[in-house]
């Protein structure tokens, strides 16, 4: 067994016996030349008919000009690779000793409660792999500095680090939420739609997975983001691919200095299913491990969402009943349990 292989959870280090290679695979694909096929927006001069073709047509989109400083986000990657590199259980160790309101660690599933616990323990040792490939930290940025992380330096710096990140990621949410305003016509009563102080980041370490045939292993499996939007970093390693138009799957590649945008179920129903909240998923890589972040942003919480597609609910409503579905059923249903006119 690989010693790296030690920092991964216990059940992502059984099928772990080969050397990582310098070859490409097929989704580590940020070196290939090819034309990027998602629709590109600049963040300097926002061209509204474009923002609104790609909204409309794929609910997702490149960012470029976005302003974050290069030497911010290595940082935040070196500090990421550092801090899932640790030992499993010292890892596990150190992100206990520290309150869930400054960050939480979780892996085998994205989904967590709004306190940052992990909604179903998937994680099994035989049988069928039915957990996601996936290890994460979820920092929840609406307290800044407000934790004393004094005796741990490494979870301090990252923290610190990952606030001034999302003094970005907010100014840029604001900006491209403004911009749909615009384009959607939205009165400035609903400026509740987007509340910077519900945005939280999650740190993705995607570990290697060597499953050669089946069963299927994703590091995320099939789903839509619950936010109003997702502002996605990549580093380096691909393996992310978005429903196209076509209803064809496509790699949505890391591409320095460029960031992806998702449009989240909030956001669909804000837009009336004027918008798409976009279907994504994300692969393993047999020889790599994948790092990413993303930052998601909701409504106020008591701000209430009002389409005429929708009975008028709340972000927490939502979230509850995602929640519920997640424990009973194992899945998201997602915005059909809010519309109208919808049997089930
Ligand atoms: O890691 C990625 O590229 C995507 C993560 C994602 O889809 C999510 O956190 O909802
Ligand atoms: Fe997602």
């Amino acid at each position: 067994m690989q010693q790296f292989s030690h920092s991964y959870p216990p059940c992502f280090r059984h099928q772990f016996s080969d050397q990582p290679t310098d070859e490409l695979s097929d989704n580590d694909n940020h070196h290939t030349h090819e034309q990027d096929p998602l629709p590109s927006i600049d963040l300097h001069q926002i061209n509204l008919k474009k923002l609104e073709e790609a909204c409309t047509d794929w609910g997702i989109f490149r960012l470029v000009n976005h302003g974050i400083p290069s030497g911010l986000l290595s940082e935040l990657h070196e500090h990421a690779v550092r801090m899932f590199g640790l030992e499993f259980e010292s890892k596990q160790k150190l992100f206990e000793s520290v309150p869930l309101s400054a960050m939480s660690y979780f892996w085998g599933t994205p989904a967590i409660t709004p306190a940052g616990v992990p909604l179903l323990a998937l994680c099994k040792e035989k049988g069928i792999v039915n957990y996601n490939w996936v290890e994460g930290l979820n920092i929840p940025l609406s307290q800044p500095s407000k934790v004393d992380l004094v005796h741990q330096p490494l979870l301090r710096d990252f923290r610190s680090l990952s606030e001034s990140y999302g003094v970005h990621l907010e100014r840029l949410a604001k900006s491209i939420f403004g911009a749909m305003s615009q384009n959607l016509e939205l009165s400035e009563d609903n400026e509740c739609y987007l509340s910077p102080s519900t945005g939280h980041l999650r740190v993705y370490r995607y570990p290697r997975c060597c499953f050669d045939n089946q069963p299927k292993v994703w590091g995320m499996d099939v789903h839509t983001d619950s936010s109003v939007v997702t502002i996605l970093n990549q580093f380096e390693v691909g393996g992310l691919q978005v429903l196209s138009p076509k209803d064809t799957w496509i790699d949505a590649k890391p591409i320095p200095n460029t960031l992806i945008v998702h449009l989240g179920d909030m956001m669909q129903a804000i837009s009336n299913d004027k918008y798409k909240s976009v279907k994504h998923r994300v692969l393993v890589n047999r020889e790599k491990e994948r790092f990413s972040m993303g930052y998601f942003v909701f409504p106020a919480d008591d701000c209430v969402i009002r389409s005429p597609n929708y009975k008028p609910f709340t972000y927490p409503d939502f979230r509850a009943q995602v929640q519920q579905d997640v424990k009973t059923l194992g899945l998201k249903v997602g915005l059909s349990r809010f519309k109208l006119n919808v049997d089930f």
